[in-house]
């Protein structure tokens, strides 16, 4: 953690939902003057698109059915460690991109499944946002989370997940059901182990919930909208975070627990709003204030 050079990330399985999460922080950041170092986590992939298949295949022939992008073996996660201890330290780093698809390949430059190549973080940012797959990822040899000020979790129920992934990866990334099942299948025990251990060590997650039907998420046709869904808000800590205001402005929420808000799908981005403007006002105003600024 860093006075100086916060760092804010949001972490997730793949479909969960950190991209459309992040949209709303880029809304905030753009309000409130913050100039955000952004940082995605595909960018610390281990292998490109056809390197990552041929793993796959090997590891298969080795009888390892489960090798996967949430696993630490196939990502850089000596560089990620490095990139948030020395953005924490000194507000500096590099990151890349990912090329998922045509677009991004036409936005950054490059082949789809390809890296960019590696590029320092912008200078002088006032913290640093990630968003991917292990933001708050801890295992034997490494610990994000320990550098991490504010850690969120992206966590929608399994079904609705899958239903993401699966309506996401055909429609942006041009694959089969069939190919998004065998994912979801492959990275099972990589999911059980490295993803979900992250959602105990966040500040924050937040769980959608659809209130329509996803019993069979593999023959879903659409994603079910904001509004066919609740969000359930987990606060690890509950001390400080003004319930009966957020009560009052979002309409039809309710309390589940004492450190847990229940809001109507649809007030999602709002709620995002409330809670963590503050919070990124006390981040800037302490960073400001240490750097003699206030
Ligand atoms: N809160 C939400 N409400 C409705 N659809 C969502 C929501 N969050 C994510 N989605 C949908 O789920 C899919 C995956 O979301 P995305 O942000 O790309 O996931 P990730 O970046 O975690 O892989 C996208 O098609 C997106 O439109
Ligand atoms: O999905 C992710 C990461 O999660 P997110 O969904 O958040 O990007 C991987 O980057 C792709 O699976 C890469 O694999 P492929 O090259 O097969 O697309």
């Amino acid at each position: 953690m860093s006075i100086k050079h916060p760092i804010i990330a949001v972490t997730g399985s793949s479909g969960a939902g950190t991209s459309t999460i992040t949209r709303t922080f880029v809304r905030i950041f753009e309000r409130e003057g913050v100039n955000a170092a952004v940082v995605e986590g595909d960018a610390f992939h281990a292998f490109d698109r056809a390197e990552m298949r041929r793993r796959i295949a090997e590891e298969a022939a080795r009888g390892n059915h489960h090798f996967s992008h949430f696993g630490p073996e196939a990502n850089l996660v000596d560089e990620l460690e490095n990139l948030f201890r020395s953005y924490s330290e000194s507000g500096t780093g590099r990151t890349r991109h990912y090329l998922h698809d045509v677009e991004e390949a036409a936005k950054y430059g490059g082949e789809p499944g390809t890296f960019t190549p590696w590029e320092p973080l912008p200078e002088n940012t006032d913290l640093l946002f990630y968003e991917g797959l292990h933001g708050g990822l801890v295992t034997e040899t490494h610990d994000m989370a320990r550098f991490v000020d504010l850690l969120i979790g992206v966590v929608p129920i399994i079904n609705l997940e899958w239903i993401q992934k699966l309506w996401r990866d055909r429609s942006e990334r041009g694959y089969s059901t069939e190919a998004v099942t065998d994912t979801i299948l492959r990275r099972m025990p990589d999911y059980v182990r490295y993803i979900c251990p992250q959602f105990s060590r966040t500040h924050v997650n937040f769980q959608r919930i659809p209130v329509v039907d996803t019993s069979n998420p593999f023959i879903a046709r659409d994603v079910p909208t904001a509004d066919e869904s609740l969000v359930v808000i987990r606060f690890a800590n509950p001390r400080g975070i003004d319930f009966p205001y957020l009560l009052n402005m979002i309409a039809d929420s309710f309390m589940s627990r004492a450190n847990t808000l229940v809001i109507p799908g649809g007030k999602m981005e709002l709620a995002m709003q409330l809670i963590f403007t503050p919070f990124v006002w006390r981040l800037m105003e302490r960073r400001q204030r240490v750097m003699g600024v206030l």
